[in-house]
């Protein structure tokens, strides 16, 4: 996958994973491409984990990191949550003689992140189901 990182050469490089492999891109002594001061104000060094030697660039992806990690933090307890709504869900039918699944309850949760999400919508309400039902 290409991205917009440039080597010294003046070449695009090439790297395996976009966004998420972007810090991998970055030198391992700190020193950018194309020599830009960072933070420290030494010239050619980077904002430490941003992977860009512009402050103001460097600054804003501090920032917006943060909001990512409170938005991880709540999806990973909504993910419980919804997990252990789930298996109370399954028990409680159980214990009173009825089926450890409802499917067409299952195709209106596949149907609803399909709407909402596409194609990624539907592989993510899948993943879903399994952790509060287990699997099929
Ligand atoms: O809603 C239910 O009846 C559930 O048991 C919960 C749930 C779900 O995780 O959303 C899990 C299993 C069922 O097959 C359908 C839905």
């Amino acid at each position: 996958m290409m991205t917009d990182v440039v080597k010294q050469s003046g070449g695009p490089a090439r790297t395996g994973a976009g966004g998420a492999g972007a810090e991998a891109d970055a030198p391992a002594d700190g020193v950018t491409a194309n020599g830009a001061a960072g933070r420290t104000g030494r010239p050619g060094t980077t904002t430490p984990g941003t992977g860009t030697a512009e402050p103001s660039a460097a600054a804003r992806i501090v920032e917006i990191r943060e909001r990512i990690d409170e938005i991880d933090r709540a999806l990973i307890e909504l993910w419980q949550e919804r997990a252990r709504l789930s298996q109370e869900v399954g028990a409680t039918r159980m214990a009173s003689g009825g089926t450890r699944l409802v499917l067409a309850r299952e195709r209106e949760i596949l149907e609803r992140f399909r709407v909402a999400l596409g194609a990624d919508g539907t592989q993510l309400a899948l993943l879903l189901l399994r952790a509060g039902r287990g699997p099929l």
